[in-house]
């Protein structure tokens, strides 16, 4: 479990972690979305030390970070895939890491063979792809088997191959009983890899919850009308304009209707006559939410556009 309590970060006269309190469960995986600059890092590194809160605290089992005895048997982070000195084997950085921390050697084989690593632990980390230097950091974050992982953007720059593996392997420590937070900038990775979400914009706390509430909470259901192209749908985009609905034309055949039941679109459409190929809600996505939620986070953001600017 990892808790924040009024975590707060100012640099200067910048906040850029604001009043943050939120609770990290165990047996889940918790995505940790924000644009650039929100502050994720920040928070990581305040959660594992690093960084000294203004005010508030981190709380990972109850404790802060810096007054466990053993902090790497309780959490493991990865916060820069790069950390280990270039000149270094893979087997000598983790076992430097062991001795220095009381972690029986034992455990770096275990670590090296849990990442796919084996093969590879002989050579010196400076030659490692950024694939194998992602799994070479987490299997120092393994190394003392803590019970709380936090990973700052495991799979960026990853190919498809590695988004899998780190995907299917945090989602393998969380179904273990860990508490697992991950931050990342891709949002249909999170949608996959996620239970949970937590999203913050300029230090804010956005969203929290669960992955689907999040996107609910975020999402206009909208439904997709499909029509002949000179077969009314202007007609029909008209009446529902008129209905206060908002409407939106991305292709000559094609409305999109936010903010009105699917059946209602088929009863006005009747009722004007307009003839219709396909009626058919839109799945909502983790995308659309994210960017509605953090658009005013953005500094130069756009904002969504709306059916009269769309030119409907
Ligand atoms: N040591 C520092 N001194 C001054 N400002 C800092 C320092 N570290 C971070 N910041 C600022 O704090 C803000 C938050 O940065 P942080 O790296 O935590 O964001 P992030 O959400 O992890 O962003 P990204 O996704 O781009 O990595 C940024 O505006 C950054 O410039």
């Amino acid at each position: 479990m990892l808790t924040l309590r009024g975590l707060t970060k100012r640099y200067g006269g910048k906040t850029v972690v604001d009043d943050l309190t939120l609770e990290v469960a165990p047996g889940k995986v918790t995505g940790f979305l924000g644009p650039n600059g929100a502050g994720k890092s920040t928070t990581m590194r305040m959660a594992v030390g690093l960084d000294r809160p203004t005010s508030g605290t981190a709380l990972v089992r109850g404790t802060p970070y810096a007054e466990l005895a053993h902090p790497l048997r309780v959490a493991g982070a990865l916060l820069d895939a790069r950390a280990a000195h270039p000149r270094r084997t893979a087997h000598q950085h983790l076992l430097a890491m062991a001795r220095s921390n009381g972690i029986p050697t034992r455990r770096v084989p275990e670590v090296l063979g849990a990442v796919g690593l084996s093969d590879v632990a002989g050579r010196r980390a400076g030659s490692f792809s950024l694939g194998m230097a992602q799994r070479l950091g987490i299997a120092a974050a393994l190394l003392g088997d803590p019970e709380v992982l936090l990973l700052d953007e495991p799979v960026n720059g990853l190919d498809p191959d590695g988004v899998l593996w780190v995907r299917t392997f945090l989602r393998s420590l969380a179904a273990e009983g860990r508490t697992v937070f991950l931050s990342s900038h891709l949002m249909s990775e999170m949608q996959l890899t996620a239970d949970r979400l937590v999203v913050i914009g300029r230090g804010r706390l956005l969203a929290d919850g669960p992955v689907t509430d999040v996107v609910a909470a975020g999402t206009r259901r909208s439904v997709r009308v499909r029509g002949p192209r000179n077969g009314g749908l202007a007609v029909l985009a008209d009446r529902l304009v008129r209905e206060g609905t908002e409407v939106a034309r991305p292709a000559p055949d094609e409305l999109s209707v936010t903010g009105v039941p699917l059946e209602r679109v088929g009863d006005l459409a009747h009722e004007e006559h307009v003839h219709l190929y396909e009626l058919r809600a839109e799945e909502a996505s983790l995308e659309e939410a994210y960017m509605r939620l953090t658009s005013r986070s953005v500094e130069y953001g756009q904002a969504p556009r709306t059916g009269a600017e769309a030119g409907v």
